[in-house]
């Protein structure tokens, strides 16, 4: 199945709604995630951190005396399910995935995980190979021909494979996580980012 490619004339949502279909016909999945384009009306905390407009690491900063990355792994892996669906992949091929935690004050506050294709990772995205505990915001939003999708937000809960990813560094089992994730394009090729809210970034300074 080829690459999915944003077209600047087809809106986002159009082309998780055509991949989900096609994905649907071609196999019994039991259950699709559903992402929404319009945040449900939720605890207003989570709401302010999942609609933040630009980088999501220059937020924490501020609201921080000491931001880390701590990268989990940079490897080729299976992509989810609905990351698979909505770059329009088959389910079980290998992509380059890096997964990270953001810590605001030794606490984890977000769960990230990134994946682009091994060809995108050799061409647009070469730079994401030698990023290492450098927040990836900073590549992201410093290059100007970066374009970013609109956010889709969806509550994980423990059957995602992202939410029992994200519990790794919690020592609660919370019932739902809030999560987003967007495309960030280059050079016409897509970068799905997926970042799930952690509890402890409602206790960042205001
Ligand atoms: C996209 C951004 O980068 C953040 C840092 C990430 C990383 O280092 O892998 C991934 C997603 C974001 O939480 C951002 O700052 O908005």
């Amino acid at each position: 199945m080829s690459d999915i490619y944003v077209t600047n004339s087809e809106p986002v949502h159009h082309v998780f709604r055509k991949r989900a279909k096609i994905n649907r016909k071609e196999k019994s999945i039991s259950h699709i995630e559903t992402w929404h384009t319009i945040l449900p009306v939720i605890d207003r905390p989570y709401a302010h951190w999942l609609r933040t407009q630009g980088s999501l690491t220059l937020r924490i900063q501020e609201r921080c005396d000491k931001f880390t990355v701590h990268n989990v792994q940079n490897c080729m892996a299976s992509a989810t399910y609905d990351e698979a669906i909505l770059l329009g992949l088959p389910a079980r091929q290998k992509i380059y995935t890096r997964e990270v935690f953001l810590y605001a004050d030794d606490l984890p506050v977000v769960y990230a995980h990134s994946v682009v294709t091994a060809q995108h990772l050799r061409g647009p995205w070469h730079a994401l190979r030698h990023l290492g505990s450098r927040p990836l915001g900073e590549l992201l939003f410093a290059h100007p021909l970066v374009q970013r999708s609109a956010l889709h937000f969806h509550a994980t809960r423990p059957n995602h494979p992202l939410y029992q990813r994200a519990i790794s560094a919690l020592n609660i089992l919370p019932q739902k996580l809030w999560a987003r994730r967007s495309l960030f394009i280059l050079h016409r090729a897509p970068l799905l980012v997926t970042e799930i809210f952690l509890p402890d970034i409602l206790n960042l300074k205001k």
